[in-house]
């Protein structure tokens, strides 16, 4: 159960501002926000994104009893400075940023020790930033990092785990260190990666490279459109853990290199292999975490009401889809649709339903389960 009465969130961006959202509709308490951006703020008032846009800092945290920042990380150490004799005794602080050994160092520096920090982390985003592109679903389904010490009470990292759950997403303990160098391979190295494939058509100033980019460099792209101010900053506080990934990178390539001069098709062949078999199992990835995913893979034909068709059958039958993700689908083209549920028994009975519906799909076991060999059990 909830037991914050007030939650001040510090920075109404894409993160602050979907965080106040999906406070405003799941939990009950009052929010209050705060930025220093005006148009911001202006914007927050206008839509009424939060219970009060507060003045200042100081106004904004007095009263609260769980303060979120939500801003880059390079401005925690100010921030937490400005509030620590402000704050009430007791008052937790959270945060949603990127990397979690700075934000832990700052609290433990400029936070008095009556303020019970625990770092936090959302696994969710997007390339896009600002308020405009706050939604309250960003959390759900989730996985949502939380990095308490030795120092952090049970009860404040249990306080903060059943509101990360009422928010939809999934918290996951881990310890700071650990968590800044799983990030920097999953997260931080795949936005260099992706800048750099942007600068690598990008420089050559060829507009028929441009124009013929394929959703191939697209998707691996996306998210090199992200805020070069926000991502300058993660790889700069976690830069010790992402030169390691770089260092193994710089390998990784003189490899495929020394492959490709040697014409080692052979090398080349289960180097590709290998990346397709972790690629391909990635969606039962984190099963360590997550409680049990039962996956569907259904097929549909890329055209307009595929998905709601899809989605309406379900609907009838009264299953609860937990994600949905549309895979490989091109315009016009046969495409998959992946559907996951909580339960077998929510499987079973979308099975039951989409086979009705003469729907083909596969299981996430891989087993190929068409309409005819359902529907004859
Ligand atoms: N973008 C993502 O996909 C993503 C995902 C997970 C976590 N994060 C983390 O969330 C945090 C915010 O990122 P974002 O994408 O929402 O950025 P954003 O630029 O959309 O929003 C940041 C907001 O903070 C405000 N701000 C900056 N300094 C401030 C200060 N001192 N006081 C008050 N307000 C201030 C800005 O005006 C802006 O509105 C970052 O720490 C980032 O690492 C981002
Ligand atoms: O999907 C995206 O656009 C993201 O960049 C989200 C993403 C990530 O998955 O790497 C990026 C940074 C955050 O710290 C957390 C999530």
């Amino acid at each position: 159960m909830n037991d914050f009465h007030q939650i001040t969130v510090i920075g109404l961006g894409l993160m602050g501002g979907s965080m106040a959202m999906a406070l405003k509709e799941r939990i009950p308490c009052k929010v209050v926000g705060y930025d220093t951006h005006p148009e911001t703020c202006r914007l927050a008032r206008e839509t009424a994104l939060v219970d009060q846009v507060a003045e200042n800092m100081a106004a904004a945290v007095a009263q609260a009893d769980l303060v979120i920042l939500a801003t880059p990380v390079g401005s925690y150490t100010t921030l937490f400075e400005a509030m620590a004799p402000v704050l009430k005794p007791g008052t937790m602080v959270t945060d949603l940023g990127s990397v979690k050994v700075p934000a832990m160092t700052a609290a433990t520096e400029y936070l008095l020790p009556e303020t019970v920090f625990v770092g936090g982390h959302p696994l969710a985003g997007s390339e896009k930033g600002g308020l405009p592109a706050a939604t309250p679903t960003l959390f759900e389904n989730a996985y949502y990092f939380l990095t308490p010490d030795e120092k952090t009470p049970e009860t404040a990292i249990n306080r903060l785990k059943t509101l990360v759950s009422t928010l939809g997403a999934f918290p996951v303990t881990l310890e700071a260190g650990r968590h800044d160098e799983i990030l920097a391979n999953t997260s931080h190295l795949p936005h260099m990666m992706a800048s750099l494939l942007a600068a690598i058509v990008g420089e050559k100033a060829d507009e028929s490279m441009t124009a013929f980019t394929g959703s191939g460099f697209r998707d691996t792209t996306r998210i090199a459109a992200g805020s070069p101010a926000l991502w300058e900053e993660i790889f700069h506080l976690n830069r010790r853990q992402l030169l390691v990934c770089l260092e193994d990178l710089e390998k990784k390539v003189q490899a495929v290199a020394r492959a490709l001069k040697q014409e080692d098709r052979k090398w080349m062949q289960d180097f590709l292999e290998k990346g397709k078999v972790f690629r391909d199992q990635l969606p039962a990835a984190g099963k360590d975490y997550l409680p049990a995913w039962y996956e569907l893979y259904v097929d549909i034909k890329d055209e307009p009401g595929a998905l709601a068709t899809i989605t309406g059958v379900l609907a009838k039958a009264g299953v609860n889809i937990r994600e949905i993700e549309i895979l490989h689908a091109r315009e016009g083209e046969k495409g998959a649709v992946r559907l996951a549920f909580l339960s077998a028994e929510a499987e079973q009975q979308a099975m039951k339903a989409l086979s009705g519906e003469g729907c083909s799909f596969a299981r996430s076991k891989g087993e190929k389960q068409d309409a005819h060999h359902q529907s004859s059990h």
